[in-house]
């Protein structure tokens, strides 16, 4: 990949944002037309890639006794803007190598350039439907209705028109969105196309990054086609950085290699505490998660009850013993002689916890080590309605909610539904910790309202204990990161970003249905060796 390719792969823009791109783009000379020409003959080359049109013959059968051979019939979807234009130069381009063409165009009013081109298909012979009733059949549709200039809901006749579509078994590939979808939030306004594999034009636009939008995007896929960096950059200057998370970003933040001199206590001191009688699991699932990290020297608080089930699983770990509740819980903390907080280089707290361990709790927010709270941490900290406290903290705070814990925390913050970027940069600047929102899409935010997100993921994850395995890796690189001064927003997502490619390739080897918490600390290095 270029230095070109890596840095447009980690933009991500708003409608607002692409539109202003766009228009010095144009004032700057390219000519509109010139530009649709060249997108959409980028597109029509990779349809003809994906859906190649060799004469399709089908095999003689008793039950369709006559064989014969015809051309892949492509139906084009086309609304009134700039997007229906790029379908409709898809919809020649192809007309021209052969594919059987017909054209689904609704709308009375269109923009001018796309109603010429409208006006050239039909001098092709293109036939042009404007009901959905007429539409004849088809082995591919192109979704050109909206793009990034759909703001307001769809309604009927075009909304139940797409709710048609959506139920024919035909492959369905969207040009820059799947219509229906909001640009930035990922919405769904009225209806949407939902798209086996979507071609975002230019610059990954946010709502490829936002959960609800997933389900209709399918594969997807960057159209690059040429933006000058240099107008990228003058248009995101002041905007707070929304920024994909690459590879190449993610593997230049982890601490490798390690300096040929050094010793443990140089590569990070981790405190882990989690565990309970009742969640012992959870303990040994965040230890295994920080062992995969590489981190220096592991320690590792638990109920005094669970000592010896953490030391049979974990040899090389500190396992310190705690006095505990009636319920099995941590009832305090008690480190080893000439051992306080401050020795630790972080701590991770929260998973198997409990909430009857609320005293341990407090005790390591009102410390001055960096601290990764979550899970019961978490849920401590919502009971003792404290966020606005986490300000004074000398040291950095990272939260690593999923949906659940995150409402609790923060019920004042907008809905985590309906905008998950916008919901985590408010937390982050609610609460003055990085805030890590957990889910298909992981997010991160840091109070200055700079979001990094993980761009794919797996469904495997949705699993119990999926979530104690980031703890672990997480406290683990943020113990070796901060003694190396590398930016803590940046540790963060590169936990997230490992956690997710761990389950990718365990996935690829073992099915969405192989990839048990146990078994995903098994691909952490895995992970890691097949990119170095
Ligand atoms: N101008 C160019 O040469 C380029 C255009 N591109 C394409 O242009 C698209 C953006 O084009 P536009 O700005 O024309 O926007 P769109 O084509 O996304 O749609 C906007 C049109 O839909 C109408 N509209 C909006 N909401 C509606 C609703 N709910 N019901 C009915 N009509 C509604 C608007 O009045 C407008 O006519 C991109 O998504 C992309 O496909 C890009 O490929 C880049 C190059
Ligand atoms: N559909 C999904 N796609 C990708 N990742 C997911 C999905 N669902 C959950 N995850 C990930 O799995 C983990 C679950 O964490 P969490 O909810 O804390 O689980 P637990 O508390 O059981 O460990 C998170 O890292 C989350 O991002
Ligand atoms: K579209």
């Amino acid at each position: 990949m270029s230095d070109r390719q890596e840095q447009i792969s980690q933009v991500v823009v708003t409608a607002e944002q692409m539109r202003d791109i766009e228009t010095r783009i144009f004032a700057a000379g390219m000519p509109v037309v010139a530009l649709m020409e060249k997108v959409a003959g980028l597109i029509a080359r990779r349809i003809q890639n994906l859906y190649p049109n060799l004469k399709q013959t089908q095999q003689f059968t008793p039950s369709s006794p006559s064989s014969f051979s015809s051309n892949l019939r492509v139906g084009i979807l086309v609304g009134p803007g700039h997007n229906g234009g790029d379908a409709l130069v898809v919809a020649r381009e192809l007309h021209f190598r052969g594919y059987e063409i017909w054209i689904y165009s609704p709308f009375s009013k269109l923009k001018e350039l796309t109603s010429q081109h409208l006006q050239y298909a039909q001098s092709l012979g293109i036939p042009i439907y404007q009901e959905i009733e007429q539409l004849p059949n088809s082995n591919l549709l192109i979704d050109g209705l909206f793009g990034f200039g759909l703001e307001r809901n769809l309604t009927d006749p075009i909304a139940s028109a797409i709710n048609q579509l959506n139920e024919l078994s035909v492959p369905i590939l969207s040009i820059d969105l799947p219509s229906g979808l909001h640009t930035d939030t990922g919405e769904v306004l009225g209806t949407a196309i939902r798209a086996t594999h979507t071609f975002c034009l230019g610059l990954w636009k946010l709502a490829f990054l936002q959960d609800q939008a997933l389900e209709y995007l399918g594969k997807v896929e960057l159209i690059d086609f040429d933006i000058p960096l240099a107008d990228v950059q003058a248009v995101l200057l002041n905007a707070p950085r929304i920024k994909r998370i690459t590879p190449a970003t993610a593997l230049s933040t982890l601490p490798l290699p390690r300096p040929s001199v050094t010793h443990k206590y140089k590569e990070g001191h981790l405190l882990l505490i989690c565990g309970s009688r009742r969640y012992a699991g959870g303990a040994i699932l965040t230890s295994l998660g920080a062992r995969g990290s590489g981190v220096g020297m592991l320690s590792v608080a638990v109920p005094e009850s669970l000592k010896s089930l953490l030391v049979s699983h974990l040899p090389e770990a500190l396992i310190v013993g705690c006095p505990e509740t009636e319920t099995g819980a941590i009832a305090q903390l008690q480190l080893p002689a000439k051992t306080n907080l401050s020795s630790f280089s972080a701590i991770a707290c929260g998973p198997g916890l409990t909430t009857d361990a609320s005293p341990v709790v407090q005790e390591v927010i009102e410390s001055d080590v960096p601290l990764v709270l979550d899970a019961d941490g978490l849920n401590i900290l919502a009971q003792m309605g404290t966020i606005p406290t986490l300000q004074k903290r000398q040291a950095v705070t990272i939260l690593t909610p999923h949906a659940g814990e995150f409402q609790r925390l923060f019920p004042h913050v907008a809905d985590a539904k309906h905008d998950r970027v916008k919901a985590v940069r408010e937390a982050a600047a609610q609460s003055g910790a990085v805030v890590l929102l957990k889910g298909a899409r992981t997010a991160v935010a840091n109070p200055q309202s700079e979001v990094w997100i993980v761009p794919e993921s797996t469904p495997a994850l949705a699993r119990g204990g999926s979530g104690d395995v980031l703890t672990g890796l997480l406290g683990g690189l943020l113990a070796q990161g901060l003694t190396k001064q590398i930016p803590v927003e940046d540790i963060a997502a590169t936990a997230a970003w490992w956690h997710s490619q761990a389950a990718i390739l365990a996935t690829q080897e073992r099915t969405e249905l192989g990839v048990d918490a146990f078994t995903l600390t098994q691909y952490l290095i895995k992970t890691l060796s097949n990119c170095y």
